[in-house]
């Protein structure tokens, strides 16, 4: 069968190749943006099928500037032509049912939010979770991590006499050194870990799918900035430390978490008695 031949190199056209091929590389990239960000679905299939469609036509568009069909073949040319407003209808259809999707997960998240303040989960003083959202959430997540055998790591973080802080400076400078301190948790820390206010000058925060090496890196980039703000401000000192979680439940995990702490703390303190 004849399907054509090689057009000559003096017969090419840059520009129609340069914009066509520009164009093509475009919907290859939308292509790829969709199949590694997208879940599996049917919005997903409507997206995926209609830059398919888009890629087939633009394909074809930029093989014309290179090859001369003989006229049989041009007479199919709507082979060409149809795919791409084809593919843009199913596309727009597919963003139509993505838009309708992302205001659902928006209800979705603005429920939670207001569920979460409504049963007074975040701490009004620092807007962290609070230790019921840490109880709830740290169950959850040792029975995630076991099932998935992935390691769990804690951050725990205590002001050193924080007490004699607050005699000294006042109780309004001392709540305003804990939103301080908080919100630099929440900036140092990576989106996907978890920080709580567990009690008066306590802080926990969960650091999921982290083993204890990677924890201890993480604890001491953190110790590094908080040392550097205690001695710039003037504020108190902190002890930081690092755990693997390897409890069954969020009870026992907490408990250990005191436990080290305290030893922590301890340890601290005979460093500085003099022998
Ligand atoms: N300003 C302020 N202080 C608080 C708040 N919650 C707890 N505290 C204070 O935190 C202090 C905690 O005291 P302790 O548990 O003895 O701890 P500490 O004085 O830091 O001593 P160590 O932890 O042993 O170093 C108490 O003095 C509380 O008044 C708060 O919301 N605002």
């Amino acid at each position: 069968i004849d399907t054509g031949d090689a057009k000559p190199g003096n017969e090419f056209d840059w520009l129609d190749i340069l914009g066509e091929g520009t164009t093509l590389l475009v919907a290859c990239g939308w292509l790829g943006l969709i199949i590694s960000s997208r879940p599996a679905g049917r919005v997903t299939e409507w997206l995926y099928y209609g830059s398919l469609l888009l890629v087939y036509s633009y394909f074809l568009d930029l093989l014309d500037e290179f090859i001369r069909y003989p006229d049989h073949i041009r007479l199919m040319s709507w082979l060409e032509s149809l795919p791409a407003p084809v593919g843009m209808l199913v596309l727009t259809y597919g963003l139509i049912g993505w838009h309708r999707e992302q205001r659902a997960i928006n209800r979705q998240l603005r429920g939670r939010e207001l569920f979460l303040r409504d049963h007074q989960l975040i701490d009004p003083l620092t807007q962290l979770y609070g230790i019921e959202y840490l109880q709830a959430v740290l169950q959850r997540e040792i029975e995630l991590h076991q099932s998935q055998r992935k390691a769990l790591s804690l951050l725990i973080l205590d002001i050193d006499n924080f007490a004699a802080f607050n005699r000294q400076h006042g109780m309004a400078s001392g709540d305003a050194y804990l939103s301080q301190l908080s919100e630099l948790l929440s900036n140092q820390l990576r989106y996907s870990d978890v920080v709580c206010r567990y009690a008066g000058d306590r802080f926990i925060a969960l650091l999921p799918n982290t083993a204890l090496p990677q924890a201890n890196i993480m604890a001491q980039h953190l110790r590094q900035q908080l040392s550097q703000l205690a001695i710039e401000k003037q504020q108190p000192q902190l002890t930081l430390v690092e755990m693997a979680v390897q409890q069954n439940s969020a009870k026992s995990a907490l408990h250990a978490a005191d436990q080290a702490m305290a030893l922590a703390k301890k340890t601290a303190t005979l460093s500085l008695q003099p022998i």
